[in-house]
């Protein structure tokens, strides 16, 4: 009887193994000679961040902090897409548990990311509209390919960009440019993102933006782990700090503004105008 439990235990395990390397959305490799670790997204057509994705993120961004590896670079393993930002599905009808569950993750995802002992870079090899850009603007440095737009477009969408989402931002832009483009939704070009200071480097491509993220990473070489971790962790504490103290609020405030009628027929409009525009093309 016990035996049989184990057994049937064991088996659980791996087939959950098996099940979670199926539906794998984010892939950590880690490269031998530079020992840092690429962490790609994965979910077409347009790495919506749902649920599942947003889990993904956060265990691949642990399992980094946990292997020792010298620096994380976030990119997409699509040629077009980096993310477009929160599946705007999980918001529009949402279902009741799922919506608290999926802004939880986000949260979760977002403090491990913004809050990363290890240095962070982002190679943008596409679009990165909100929820994109929030992640690349949680990363310490940006590499984006040309041709694509990146911005917090919340305003665009009738919806308001949290007060997190905030900091981010203003960790890389300085306040009078963040707060133009956040009240207009502004989607800068790779050219006006540099231009902005919103990137730090363009690439021409996927490849060449990693290779800049890797170089970046490697400014960090000589300078001990401890001290450079600890002095990025202070730089960005009153930010972390904001967010872990006020989640449950957070929280409660976005399931109440998205289940505002007004608002539940604007993100209706949105996504319309997204199937129709992909239908045309
Ligand atoms: C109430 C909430 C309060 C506070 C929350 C605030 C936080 C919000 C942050 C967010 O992230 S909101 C999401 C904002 N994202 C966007 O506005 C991006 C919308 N998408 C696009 O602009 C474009 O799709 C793209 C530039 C990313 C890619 O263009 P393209 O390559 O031409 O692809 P398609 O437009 O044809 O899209 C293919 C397919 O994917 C669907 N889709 C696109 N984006 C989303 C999305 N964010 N969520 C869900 N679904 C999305 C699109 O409808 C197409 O679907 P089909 O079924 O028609 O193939």
């Amino acid at each position: 009887m016990m035996r049989s439990k184990v057994l049937s235990l064991v088996a659980r395990a791996a087939s959950n193994r098996m099940m979670s390397t199926a539906t794998k959305l984010t892939t950590v490799e880690v490269n031998d000679k530079t020992g840092i670790a690429t962490l790609t997204m994965n979910r077409p057509p347009v790495n919506g961040l749902n649920l599942e994705l947003l889990q993904d993120l956060k265990s691949s961004i642990d399992e980094v902090e946990g292997n020792k590896s010298r620096g994380l670079i976030l990119t997409s393993s699509s040629s077009t897409i980096f993310s477009a930002g929160l599946d705007i599905l999980e918001m529009y009808k949402p279902d009741k548990d799922r919506i608290r569950a999926f802004w939880t993750q986000l949260q979760e995802t977002w403090l491990a990311l913004y809050g990363s002992s290890v240095p962070t870079a982002a190679a943008i090899n596409g679009h990165s509209p909100a929820g994109g850009c929030l992640l690349a603007t949680s990363c310490e440095y940006r590499v984006m390919v040309p041709n694509f737009t990146i911005g917090l477009n919340e305003t665009q969408l009738g919806i308001v960009a949290p007060k997190w989402f905030m900091a981010s931002f203003l960790s890389v832009l300085p306040q009078r440019e963040a707060e133009r483009a956040l009240n207009q939704g502004r989607m800068f070009t790779t050219e006006e993102a540099l231009k902005v200071g919103l990137i730090d480097e363009t690439a021409n491509s996927k490849e060449e933006a990693i290779e800049k993220c890797v170089a970046f990473i490697g400014t960090f070489a000589k300078v001990n782990p401890l001290a450079r971790s600890l002095t990025k962790q202070q730089f960005r504490a009153a930010d972390l700090q904001q967010l872990q103290n006020e989640r449950q609020q957070d929280l409660e405030k976005f399931l109440f503004f998205v289940n505002q009628p007004a608002v539940q027929k604007g993100l209706g409009i949105y996504l319309e105008g997204l199937k129709k525009k992909a239908k045309k093309q």
